[in-house]
This record gives structure tokens, sequence and C-alpha cells, in this order.
């Protein structure tokens, strides 16, 4: 039966697998998804427009900027729904055990440039008001 969960997987799990069973299966990450990729490289769905070789290169690892770069069209991103396998285990979105998956972008990117800019403004807002009064 389907369950409404999704499988969560462990990138370092499916290397250890992989190395004991080479080139069996090759999943690829984009986007904290996990894609099981195997029958887009070998069966009758057929293959990858931008070759095998580029697929075997992001096995096991975060895809999603090489993905992106390459400007996937929407019948691309829709192919992928048919290789959607789970997602990728919480534990290896963390950048300290690393692995190369990046999480999302963090709020600290953009919290601290609008900290800044608001005590810029208030800065100024105070010197001006000060040359004003004297
Ligand atoms: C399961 C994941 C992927 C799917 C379903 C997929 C699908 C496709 C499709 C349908 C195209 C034809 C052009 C288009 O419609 O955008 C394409 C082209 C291409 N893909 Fe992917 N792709 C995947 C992953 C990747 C990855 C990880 C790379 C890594 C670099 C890659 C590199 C390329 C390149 C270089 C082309 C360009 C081919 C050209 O313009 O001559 N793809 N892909």
């Amino acid at each position: 039966m389907a369950t409404a969960e999704a499988k969560r997987y462990h990138l370092s799990d499916w290397r250890r697998w992989q190395s004991a069973t080479p080139l069996k299966e090759l999943w690829l990450v984009i986007h904290g998804r996990v894609y099981d990729v195997t029958r887009f490289l070998n069966d009758g769905w057929g293959e990858h427009p931008g070759g095998e070789e580029v697929l075997l290169e992001q096995a096991g690892v975060d895809a999603s900027e090489s993905f992106e770069d390459v400007g996937h069209s929407s019948d691309a991103r829709e192919m992928l729904k048919q290789y959607y396998i789970g997602d990728i285990h919480p534990s290896d979105l963390k950048p300290e055990n690393g692995s190369k998956v990046r999480s999302h972008r963090c709020w600290s990117y953009w919290i601290l440039p609008i900290i800044g800019a608001v005590l810029l403004g208030f800065l100024y807002r105070y010197y001006t008001s000060e040359s004003k009064s004297s």
C-alpha cells in the first residue's frame, strides 16, 4: 500500500551499496528529491538527450546545480516525476557531515542585508536631522 510519507534516503547508504554492486542503479538528487534514473539510461524509456556521461557523473551527489545550469525544459522537469523514489534524509542536508547536498538558501542570507539596510537608514536619518538642528 502506498503511504503518504515519502521515503527518506541517506546518500552514504547509497554509495556503500553502489560500491558493492557497481552501477546496477543510478540515483540522482535534485532539489532534495531522490530520483532513480536507471531506466532512463538503459531501457525502452529512451535515452538522456544530454548523454549518459553527465548522469553518471552526478550519481549519488546533489545534481540540482548541474540540472539547473543546463536550463532543462518543462518537459524535462515533467519527466523527472516518473523517476522520483523519495526524499533525501534531512541529516544529509546538513553541511557539517561533509555531504555535497545543499539545503535551501538559509534565512541568514537575506536577513543580515535587510538589518544592515535598516540600520543604515536610521543612521542616515539621525545624521541628517542632527545637521538640520545645528
Ligand atoms: C533525471 C534527470 C534528468 C532528466 C529527466 C533530463 C532530461 C533531459 C531532457 C528531456 C533534455 C532535452 C532538452 C530539454 O528538454 O531540456 C536534456 C538535455 C540535457 N541534459 Fe538532462 N536530464 C536530467 C538530468 C541531467 C543532469 C543531472 C545533467 C547534468 C549536467 C543533464 C545535462 C543535460 C545536458 C547537457 C543537456 C543538453 C543537451 C543539448 O542541449 O544538446 N541532465 N535532459
